[in-house]
């Protein structure tokens, strides 16, 4: 069936329906992710959003749901140039067709993403509409999609019950207890910290500083999720509350914008973000550039640091915008990127370990 992408600027996109006919509005960012396009499709950081697939074949090695970063697909669309539609890998269970259908993700192949990239890379990112209907007038669509916004998704992506991932199996008894502020998280961040001998309770997004800090965790995580971090008001109020105590605590994506806010700073949003596998980042305590797996819209305004707050501690070496604090005095450092990878590389995998040393160790 014919399926159509329309931009919010007008600009009009043929191709072939997949997963659900149904149509949908969303802002439309891009990945140029050359593999893990499974781990892309459930992290819970594209929910609101259509995500553009850079690369030109996707689902040519089908859905392993191990690798699922999350229990489903998130983004509200899909849009690539071909879809295999023969997977061949032995790990295979899915097809990406399958999956989206099962679902209900509408989405569209055949669209000439590197033309649709362009085009967002130079007037911003946009909202658009995905679509099976062939609309004469623009009028009405346009006008829908200039009044959507992505609203409410962390709530809607956060897990409704605490849990807890126990250490892993080669650990007699956990080296310490990780409290993780699920945001909208992606599982490797949990599997990382219990891979390096942590027992990590997921709490809900609406969980109090209260109830997080009477379990005297040895450390709090603040996971990633989607949407503008400003809107999270009620939960910047706990996370300063979380600042205030003497609990060490690293936070990824969202959870870096969040505590930004939550002491004073001020996030924006990036004419057209950041989102693939190999994003060049410097760290600040090394001296080295690192390769990171990123996903953001929106990044911290350095020139809103307090320096006797927080300081820049990680740049990005494409553009310099920050990606990532180390808080003052404070037993907290914050990345704007994804040291739990999936997709992506692992090179910052190391920012786990300094979190357990910032903890204290193995001991
Ligand atoms: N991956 C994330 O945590 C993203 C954070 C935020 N939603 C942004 O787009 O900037």
């Amino acid at each position: 069936m014919k399926a159509f992408l329309i931009l919010e600027d007008g600009t009009v996109f043929e191709g072939t329906s997949i997963g659900s006919t149904r149509e949908v509005i969303s802002e439309i960012v891009f990945n140029t992710s050359m593999t893990g396009y499974l781990e892309v499709l459930t992290d819970p950081s594209y929910a609101g959003q259509a995500v553009v697939m850079t690369y030109p074949l996707i689902g040519n090695y089908g859905i392993c749901y191990e690798d699922m970063e999350s229990d489903r697909p998130w983004p509200d669309g899909y849009i690539v140039r071909e879809l295999s539609r023969i997977p061949s890998n032995f790990r295979s269970e899915d097809t990406i067709q399958n999956f989206l259908e099962k679902y209900d993700i509408p989405g569209i192949s055949g669209v000439d993403t590197r033309a649709l990239t362009k085009i967002l890379r130079e007037k911003g990112t946009m909202n658009g509409m995905i679509t099976t209907k062939q609309y004469d007038d623009l009028t009405d669509p346009i006008a829908r999609m200039h009044a959507y916004t992505v609203t409410g998704v962390v709530k809607k992506t956060s897990c409704k019950e605490k849990y807890i991932l126990p250490a892993s199996d080669e650990f007699e008894k956990p080296i310490k207890k990780v409290a993780l502020l699920d945001l909208g998280a992606k599982r490797n961040i949990a599997r990382s910290l219990a891979k390096r001998g942590c027992e990590v309770t997921i709490y809900p997004c609406d969980t109090t500083a209260e109830e997080i800090l009477a379990s005297h965790p040895d450390g709090i995580m603040l996971s990633n999720g989607p949407g503008d971090p400003k809107e999270n008001v009620e939960i910047i109020k706990e996370i300063r509350k979380l600042y205030e105590s003497d609990v060490p605590i690293f936070a990824i994506c969202l959870g870096h914008q969040l505590m930004a806010l939550a002491t004073g700073a001020d996030t924006f949003k990036l004419k057209y973000g950041h989102r693939g596998g190999n994003h060049p980042v410097k760290d600040a305590e090394t001296g080295r550039a690192i390769i990171s797996s990123q996903n953001h819209g929106y990044a911290v305004d350095p020139k809103s640091l307090d320096p006797n707050i927080a300081i820049p501690a990680f740049t990005n070496v494409n553009d310099g915008t920050n990606e990532g604090l180390k808080y003052v005095g404070k037993n907290i450092f914050t990345v704007q990127y994804h040291p739990e990878a999936c997709p992506g590389p692992q090179d910052s995998a190391y920012l786990f370990d300094r979190f357990i040393n910032m903890m204290g160790g193995n001991n």
